[in-house]
């Protein structure tokens, strides 16, 4: 299933924040979102997510989600959005109780994402009793568990420590070399956007307009090992970035 964003604008209580935004996130690639903050990168996942609607162009899902997919799209947050009286089980079981299935098929389900996500000895523990790398990993495994068309994905990694965020774009990359899910991942961090991107789209600061979409035309499973080749994108995306950075800093310095 593929989505799309064609000329889309929108303003919060008369103040510009999108303008004229077009972008392709095909099914089975990894999108990345980049931009200072504030240029709109959460709302433009909020309108591909259907959370919202924009004042003016269109979002568009095309074609069909994965078979078996209970859920065509699906959120991970930064912040985990895990009920804390749950398990990691009942927080995965949580997305598949809305849907008909036998509970042989939900345990089937659970088990295959959290083995997926390396939790199954923690199946049983509470949020509090999960680092923050855990945590996200039952984050991913609920999101997994209804088989999405496409992730979208909020700063996924930015509220833990940069070993555990190593791990988990391993862990993100070795899942999407298996499943092949197409994604929408904003991020700020550059470095994150040049090992999980298929494309980057470059956003200006407010209102926000795509800038350059970059093409990283490198196989996921071999990015890690080539970093010299990929340091080239991220200092090209870094260029585009710091005036907008620079810009938006001074925007907000103002204030
Ligand atoms: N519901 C809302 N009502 C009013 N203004 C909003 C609303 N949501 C977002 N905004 C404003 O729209 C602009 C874009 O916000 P958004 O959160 O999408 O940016 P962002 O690029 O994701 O920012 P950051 O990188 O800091 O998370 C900001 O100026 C924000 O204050």
């Amino acid at each position: 299933m593929d989505l799309a964003l064609a000329h889309v604008s929108h303003r919060y209580n008369g103040v510009e924040v999108l303008r004229d935004i077009s972008f392709a996130a095909p099914a089975g690639r990894i999108v990345c979102l980049v931009g200072p903050s504030g240029c709109g990168k959460s709302t433009l996942l909020r309108f591909l997510g259907g959370l919202e609607r924009p004042d003016e162009g269109q979002v568009t899902m095309t074609g069909e989600p994965p078979a078996g997919s209970l859920n065509p799209l699906t959120y991970i947050f930064q912040d985990f959005a895990l009920l804390p009286w749950r398990s990691a089980r009942g927080n995965i079981s949580l997305a598949l109780e809305d849907h008909r299935l036998s509970r042989r098929e939900r345990e089937e389900i659970i088990a295959d994402v959290l083995a997926r996500t390396g939790l199954s000895d923690f199946a049983d523990a509470l949020p509090r009793q999960l680092s923050g790398g855990m945590k996200q990993r039952v984050a991913i495994a609920r999101a997994l568990a209804v088989r999405p068309a496409c992730l979208l994905m909020d700063e996924p990694l930015s509220a833990l420590d940069s070993q555990t965020r190593e791990l988990l774009l391993d862990d993100l990359q070795g899942l999407w070399e298996r499943e092949r899910f197409g994604a929408v991942y904003v991020t700020h961090n550059l470095a994150e956007a040049v090992r999980l991107g298929h494309q980057v789209v470059v956003l200006s600061r407010r209102p926000g307009q795509v800038r350059e979409i970059v093409e990283i035309d490198m196989p996921l499973s071999e990015r890690k090992a080539r970093a010299a080749e990929l340091e080239a994108h991220q200092t090209r995306l870094w260029e585009l970035m710091r005036e907008e950075a620079m810009a938006a800093d001074q925007e907000i310095a103002d204030v």
